[in-house]
This record gives C-alpha cells, sequence and structure tokens, in this order.
C-alpha cells in the first residue's frame, strides 16, 4: 500500500510523500472520466509521444471586478510530483473503464509519470487577467491532457477564494482585523479548507478553522458561540467563582467582584441591573475564569429579531425628533406596523443619527430569551429582561412617521446593553485582579450604530473607572457580512476593529466559479486554434510568452502576449499593442520596466524555483495589487485593465482563424 492509500485509508487528509504534504484526495483519479478514455484513444492511435502545449486562463474577472488573483500553483505542483497511478487506481481502471482496453494501456498508465512535462506559470499570489494564461504546460499530449480537471480544480476556486479575499481586504482597509469564520458554511470540508488557506492568502489574517492553522500555519482565533451565554440561566449554576489573582496569586470570588461593578456601572450605562440577564452574567464569568488573559464575550444573546408575521409583546420607545433631536421616552399599547427584517432606508452613521432619523426601529426588534432558547420566533412569553408589562399583539411598529417623527424602540438598545453591562461588569472584575480584557462580538442588528454604542459605553467606562484600556477593546462584528455591509459600515462611520466573515466569503456567493479553462494551443509545433460563435471564447493559438509592462510611476499598464519565438519588448522602446480581436485598437507603448511573467517551475521531474511561503504568497498578492491602478480596483465600474497581443501575434492569430473558419455556402 502506498502512502496516499495510507492515507485515505486511514482517513487521513493530508499525506507525507517524503517531500511534500498534499490533500490526499488530490490524486490521478480525481479527474474526469473522459481524460482517461481519451488517454486510451491517444494510446491507441500512437500519439504517445504527440508533444502539446495548454494554456490554463480565464476568460472573465471574478465579482464584477477588473482583477484576480492566481493562487493554487503550490498544490499543482504537488500534484506533478507525485502523479502516478498506484495499483488499487490501475485496478479500479480496469473494471470501470468499458470492456476491450487492451492490458498494455493499463501497464502504460502504471508507469505514467509528470517527469516529462515543462510546466510554466505566472508567480503564486500575482494580480492576473483575463486570457493571459497563468499556467502553460508542455510535454506528452497524454500525460499533459490527464492533468487538466485536476490543475483546474487545484486553480479555479483557489484563485477565486483569494480574489475574494483581496477584494473584502481593500474594502476594510489595512487596520482592520478580518477573520474567516466559513468552515461551517463551506462547500463540504476540503472547500473549508482550502477557503482558510486562500482567504488568509489574499489578505485576512486568520480562520477559526483549527485544522487550516495546524496544516497551513495560519493564525486561529474565535469567540464563542451564542450556546455558551445560554447554558446558563442564573449565577447559582456557577461551579466557580474562583480566580487566581494575576499579581498575588490569591484566590478571588470573580463573580463578586462582577456584581459590585455591575451595580456601579448601571448608573453609568444607564441600564437597570434587573433588565440585565443573569445567565448571561454567568456565563461571562465563567468564561472569564477559564480564559482571563483573553476575554471576549458575545454581546447579543439576549437580542431577537422580530418578522412581520411574529407575535411580539408590548414594548416601551423613545420617540425621537428628527427636528431637535431631542428624545423623549414614550409607550406604544398597541402596535399595528410591519416589522421587517430589512435594513433601514439609510443607515445610521452613529446613534444619534440612528436615532435622529428613526432608523433602528425596525432593524433589530427586541430580546426574548424563550425565543433564542427554543429556537421559536413567535414567543408569547415576556422577554426575560426588556419587555415591560408584556402582552401579545399583531406586531405594528412605525418607524417613522410623516411628520418626521421617529420611534427608536428602546429595547433594541436595552436588550443589547444587557450583554454591554455584562460584559463591562466582568472586565472590570477581571481588572480587579489583575488581567485585561480583550473585547465583545456583536452578531447581530445594526453593526454600525451597535459598534459606536458599545465604543461610547467603553469610553464612559474608562474615563469613570479609571482604565483606559478600556478604550482599546476590540470590537468584532459577524453577521453575514460581504463586501457590500463593509462599504456601507464605511460610509456610517462604525467602530468595529474586527470583522468575522463566513458565508459570503467562502461561497463566493456573489460569483462561485472563476471559469478557469484549459485549451490545447500547439500539437506537435503546430498552433491549434478553438473557433467559438463567441469571439471572447476563441483561443490564442500556438506556444506564447506574456509580459507585463509598466509605466514611469511603476503602475502596471498592459499585459502583453507575444509568440514565444519573438524577442521580449525592452525598455525605453516603442512595442505595438493589439486588441486581440479589434484591428483598429491598438497603441503604442514605451515601458519602463518590463516583467517577463512566466517562471518554469516544474522541468525534467523536478520543480525548479524555491517556493514561496503561504506567508510570502499572502506579502506578493499585496504587492502586486499595488502595482494597479486604483480606478482598476474600485469596486464600482472599474476600468477594465488592457491585455494585448504583439502584431505578429495578431496577424498570426487571425490568418490562423481564417484558415480554420469554413468558408459557408449560400444557396
Ligand atoms: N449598519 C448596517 N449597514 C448595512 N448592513 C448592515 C448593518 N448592520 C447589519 N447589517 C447587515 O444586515 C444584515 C442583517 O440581516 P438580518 O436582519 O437577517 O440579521 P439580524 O436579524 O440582525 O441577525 P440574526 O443573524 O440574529 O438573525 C446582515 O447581513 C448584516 O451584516
Ligand atoms: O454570518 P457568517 O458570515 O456566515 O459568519 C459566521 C456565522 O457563524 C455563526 O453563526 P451561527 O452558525 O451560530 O448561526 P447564526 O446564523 O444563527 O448566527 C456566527 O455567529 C456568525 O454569524
Ligand atoms: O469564533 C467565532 O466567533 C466564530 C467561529 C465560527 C463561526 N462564527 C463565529
Ligand atoms: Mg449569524
Amino acid at each position: 500500500m502506498n502512502d496516499r492509500e495510507m492515507s485515505c485509508n486511514t482517513g487521513g487528509q493530508f499525506m507525507d510523500r517524503g517531500r511534500m504534504n498534499q490533500n490526499g484526495v488530490v490524486q490521478p483519479l480525481l479527474t474526469d472520466l473522459y481524460q482517461i478514455t481519451m488517454a486510451y484513444a491517444y494510446w491507441k492511435s500512437d500519439k504517445t509521444d504527440d508533444q502539446a502545449v495548454f494554456d490554463l486562463f480565464f476568460r472573465n474577472n471574478p465579482f464584477h471586478g477588473e482583477f484576480t488573483i492566481f493562487a493554487g500553483l503550490e498544490e499543482c505542483l504537488k500534484f506533478l510530483d507525485s502523479f502516478h497511478y498506484s495499483q488499487s487506481d490501475i485496478e479500479y481502471l480496469r473494471q470501470t473503464l468499458p470492456e476491450g482496453i487492451e492490458n498494455e494501456f493499463f501497464e502504460y498508465l502504471g508507469n505514467l509519470t509528470a517527469h516529462d512535462v515543462t510546466l510554466y506559470a505566472i508567480d503564486e499570489g500575482t494580480v492576473a487577467f483575463p486570457r493571459v494564461p497563468i499556467i502553460k504546460l508542455e510535454g506528452p499530449l497524454i500525460i499533459v491532457q490527464l492533468l487538466e480537471t485536476t490543475l483546474l480544480t487545484l486553480v479555479n476556486y483557489a484563485s477565486l477564494m483569494a480574489t475574494n479575499a483581496a477584494r473584502y481586504r481593500m474594502v476594510a482597509g489595512k487596520h482592520v482585523k478580518l477573520l474567516e469564520f466559513g468552515l461551517r458554511r463551506a462547500q463540504g470540508p476540503d472547500g473549508g479548507l482550502s477557503a482558510s488557506k486562500y482567504s488568509y492568502t489574499g489578505g485576512f489574517d486568520g480562520t477559526s478553522n483549527v485544522l487550516a492553522g495546524k496544516l497551513f500555519n495560519i493564525p486561529v482565533k474565535g469567540t464563542h458561540a451564542h450556546a455558551y451565554i445560554t447554558s446558563f440561566s442564573s449565577v447559582g449554576e456557577l461551579k466557580t467563582r474562583l480566580l487566581k489573582h494575576k499579581q498575588t496569586g490569591i484566590m478571588e470570588d470573580l463573580l463578586e467582584h462582577a456584581i459590585r461593578h455591575r451595580q456601579m456601572l448601571s448608573h453609568v450605562l444607564d441600564v437597570s441591573t434587573e433588565e440585565s440577564s443573569e445567565g448571561e452574567l454567568a456565563a461571562m464569568v465563567s468564561y472569564a475564569i477559564a480564559f482571563p488573559d483573553g476575554f471576549m464575550a458575545l454581546v447579543d444573546t439576549y437580542d431577537v429579531k422580530s418578522r412581520v408575521t411574529e407575535q411580539v409583546t408590548q414594548v416601551s420607545y423613545v420617540q425621537t425628533d428628527n427636528k431637535s433631536r431631542t428624545t423623549t421616552a414614550a409607550t406604544a399599547t398597541t402596535t399595528t406596523a410591519t416589522i421587517t427584517n430589512g435594513l433601514p432606508p439609510t443607515p445610521p452613521a452613529t446613534p444619534q443619527a440612528a436615532a435622529a432619523n428613526g432608523q433602528l426601529s425596525g432593524r433589530k426588534n427586541s430580546l426574548s430569551q424563550t425565543e433564542l432558547t427554543n429556537g421559536q420566533s413567535n414567543s408569547t412569553e415576556p422577554a426575560q429582561t426588556d419587555i415591560v408589562n408584556a402582552t401579545t399583539t399583531t406586531p405594528t411598529i412605525n418607524t417613522s412617521t410623516s411628520n418626521g417623527t421617529a420611534y427608536l424602540p428602546k429595547y433594541v438598545e436595552k436588550s443589547f446593553r444587557s450583554g454591554l453591562l455584562n460584559f463591562s461588569a466582568v472586565a472590570l472584575a477581571l481588572n480587579d485582579l489583575g488581567y485585561h480584557a480583550l473585547g465583545i462580538r456583536i452578531d447581530s442588528g445594526d453593526l454600525a450604530y451597535l459598534s459606536c454604542l458599545a465604543r461610547e459605553a467603553f469610553e464612559k467606562v474608562a474615563d469613570r473607572f479609571k482604565v483606559p484600556w478600556f478604550n482599546k477593546l476590540t470590537i468584532v462584528a459577524s453577521n453575514d457580512i460581504n463586501e457590500d455591509t463593509i462599504l456601507s459600515l464605511n460610509e456610517q462611520g462604525h467602530k468595529i476593529d474586527c470583522f468575522g466573515i463566513g458565508t459570503h466569503l467562502v461561497t463566493c456567493q456573489r460569483q462561485p466559479a472563476l471559469g478557469c479553462v484549459y485549451k490545447l494551443v500547439e500539437i506537435n509545433g503546430q498552433a491549434r486554434i478553438k473557433l467559438s460563435q463567441d469571439v471572447e471564447k476563441v483561443t490564442m493559438p500556438g506556444n506564447k510568452n506574456a509580459y507585463r509592462l509598466y509605466s514611469a510611476d511603476g503602475h502596471a499598464l498592459i499585459d502583453l502576449l507575444q509568440k514565444d519565438s519573438e524577442l521580449p519588448p525592452a525598455v525605453g522602446q516603442k512595442v505595438l499593442c493589439r486588441h486581440p480581436f479589434q484591428e483598429s485598437k491598438r497603441a503604442y507603448v514605451i515601458p519602463s520596466h518590463v516583467e517577463s511573467l512566466y517562471k518554469v517551475y516544474w522541468k525534467a521531474g523536478k520543480i525548479c524555483q524555491q517556493l514561496p511561503t503561504l506567508e510570502q504568497v499572502r506579502e506578493k498578492v499585496q504587492i502586486s495589487l499595488k502595482t494597479l491602478r486604483n480606478d482598476h480596483k474600485r469596486t464600482l465600474n472599474p476600468t477594465p485593465y488592457k491585455v494585448a497581443v504583439s502584431d505578429n501575434l495578431y496577424n498570426f492569430i487571425h490568418d490562423l482563424w481564417l484558415q480554420n473558419a469554413p468558408i459557408g455556402e449560400l444557396s
């Protein structure tokens, strides 16, 4: 049994082939059946020694953007390095392929390796553009063909993911931390692992995925789930309240400290202790005892959202006057407006702004512990902390009125502030014992508004309790965040230090596939072209080289494809760059710097370059993105980056096109 089989049989994800580790699922049978049937037909037709050139490229940038980050190269090289069919693979193929396949073919397959293949590629982590091959393979037709599907699966998602992550990084800015939380929502275990790896490549700071941390040496980070909070309902459940003072080593009652602080904080934060959850306090105390130096708490547990169909209880509001920007308490007795889960029409910038335009109403509506714990959304029980004088009614809360007066449901703030009060109390208790808490996570509601509210609360506590480090507490936000959410939050003015992002990031919801293809461009020295009604799908024939031409200010100007027989463009010399298909589109470029995009990465059975670490690839992404002008990178209507062909290649393509396009006959 070989290494791979052992790894698979023992359920091990990664194998150690002595030289390089690779996910055990990446193996020659991880391909489409037609690659193997074609291999047999090539073999039967005596095409074993034909020399082929294939290009691996994509036709369009993802996410309505104008750039793509190339990723996955290292995995491709590991695949070439380990490429061979095991005895059990051959056995399986014997049973699976149609009857009549000659025995010698299986012997041939059994001895096949990627030794005679040469692989050229752009550096991993570099920005890449449509139609410029990111990988080019030369070698015996059969083997190069057999590599197609596996190489595509290794590059497509990796590049899509790295690009997605890089886009999140761009909109978040370099000072905000980005954590990948997507494993639970990813396309299966392997999708989850790749997402963690390539989101790190693209610029994320860490992942919650522990195996990814171990395998790829990525920082692993995390907070805790709502379940931890809801698993406690009173302080009586605390099995221990004692924590060692960090400096004196004396055991002290953390709960006692927390309760004392909670009393004082309730005035500062304007939330009564009765209104905050005791279970939440107990949970936070116990978590702090477990992690006194890393206390980070989820503060939005006792907060629920309302839906049109939900029954809600009578609630208290703060009535807000848009003109005077003053707030007065009011009580709604019957409610008849619609509560939606959608976003406010114009998002609030700050708590004040939110209050001023009443936008918080109807976003996150109330708090009901029952709903949270049993998952029902039509609870008729009063919420544990916020809703007073509960009576069930049909939900109808007006978010604004015609005279410009808006209602801000007071309980929205209150429910959130239960978490803030309890967190602050526990953090101050920890402070008494010589520890500094890390911060909070907000996982629902209006993230801009609530982050501002939290920051304001922390500033007050820092000031009143003389704990300046409270100003530095980290605010993590999560909940269905995507690129547009971050852009919108930026506009609103949030106080978030870190985004935890799962679903939209790992599933690449906005565009779930990159669409890389693998096309034969030359066979035995003869260029091949694939024609299509759709000009975009016409392949660039022949063995080509690719260059990136730079302007004097260091920005990438254009990518130029040439026939491999042509001399490279030279610095300071005028080069004619032509649109590959539109005759009138051409330009002279005098490059200040010329970058030859391809390096030989694999030749004669060996990796020929020092492979960068994941960390280095991650740095490369940022360096490479800097060479792109901002107008290519903006999210709305970015300027397309130009990809051109040399005059020579242009004429070659069009001659070949004419030769290959059949002349129709009109009758
Ligand atoms: N200020 C904001 N501006 C723009 N988008 C926001 C803002 N605050 C939150 N969001 C986004 O709005 C969406 C809120 O969705 P939804 O109403 O379903 O969640 P929720 O009710 O707040 O939370 P839960 O996950 O507990 O149901 C999320 O995608 C979130 O990222
Ligand atoms: O929202 P995402 O970007 O996917 O980030 C990951 C989510 O995973 C967790 O939610 P959980 O699975 O507990 O479920 P939830 O949707 O009810 O919050 C966490 O609280 C985040 O909300
Ligand atoms: O650590 C977290 O906070 C986390 C991890 C996975 C998903 N959601 C949140
Ligand atoms: Mg969520």
